[in-house]
């Protein structure tokens, strides 16, 4: 895991937006893996500003979210389809044919969930993929106990997850249990992963993600098996790390081999 500990949540959005930047640099015809919650809209909106300039498009880019409420269609503003349209792909020059979130609306949801996993093969797998993390330590909607090689399949939300994006609806609004969500299994064949994380409620989910065992009550502990996960936080939510001063140097040291890198 590579740990990247910044001052803000300012910050945090910069510098994982960087990364989708250079990827979709490198690769214009890139696989991206979004996700929703409060943390990456941040990320979008820079991503929103580099497109407008023309540092970057998105014409050739296909997506595929993490996941999305079942009994939702994708026009309930409460739905993760419509917080992507509103987000981020109104206001980018992505084709929306290539976009992909979960059908929520899905008759028979247990096929939706494995043609979404042919999607995501023939379309040559996830380059990317960013997370957020629950304040229970899920990735996704894999909640605690979700099987750590799990592929995209219907999940019940805990009521923490229910608590916490009660927000979202208004008082009385139905606000639905299950989900459809990609697997852990499925998350941990991206080429790379990056989660975000902000603030002190994350803190405690952070600590057993990054210095926990590897298990199924903390479902992000499972990106520790992942070769190139960037785990980038601010000060609040990396309070609890026990070797903060560790991951601080290593990501200084890895600044200045980069920066050597560059010059080769
Ligand atoms: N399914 C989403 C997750 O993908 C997200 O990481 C989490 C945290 O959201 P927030 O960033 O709002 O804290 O919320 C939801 O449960």
């Amino acid at each position: 895991m590579q740990i990247v500990i910044l001052d803000d949540a300012a910050q945090v959005a910069a510098y994982g937006a960087n990364i989708f930047a250079k990827q979709l640099l490198k690769k214009p015809a890139s696989v991206l893996g979004l996700a929703t919650g409060s943390t990456p809209v941040a990320l979008y909106q820079e991503l929103i500003a580099k497109n407008k300039a023309g540092e970057i498009s998105f014409s050739q880019a296909t997506t595929f979210n993490l996941d999305e409420y079942l009994g939702l269609t994708g026009e309930h503003p409460q739905s993760y389809r419509y917080f992507m349209n509103e987000q981020l792909f109104n206001h980018v020059d992505i084709d929306k044919q290539n976009t992909h979130v979960p059908p929520g609306d899905a008759v028979n949801p247990l096929v939706a969930c494995t043609e979404y996993e042919q999607k995501i093969t023939a379309a040559g797998g996830v380059d990317i993929q960013l997370l957020g993390i629950g304040r229970n330590g899920h990735i996704g909607f894999n909640e605690p106990s979700s099987g750590l090689t799990s592929r995209t399949r219907v999940k019940t939300l805990t009521k923490a997850t229910i608590e916490d994006n009660a927000r979202f609806f208004a008082e009385g609004e139905y606000q639905p249990h299950l989900s459809i969500t990609m697997g852990i299994g499925t998350i941990l064949e991206a080429k790379k992963v990056v989660l975000l994380a902000t603030g002190a409620s994350k803190a405690d989910a952070v600590h057993a993600m990054v210095e926990g065992p590897l298990m199924a009550k903390c479902p992000a502990s499972a990106l520790q098996l992942h070769k190139d996960a960037v785990i980038i936080i601010d000060k609040a939510a990396a309070s609890k790390l026990e070797d903060l001063e560790f991951y601080q140097h290593i990501e200084a040291e890895n600044q200045k081999l980069q920066a050597h890198l560059a010059t080769l």
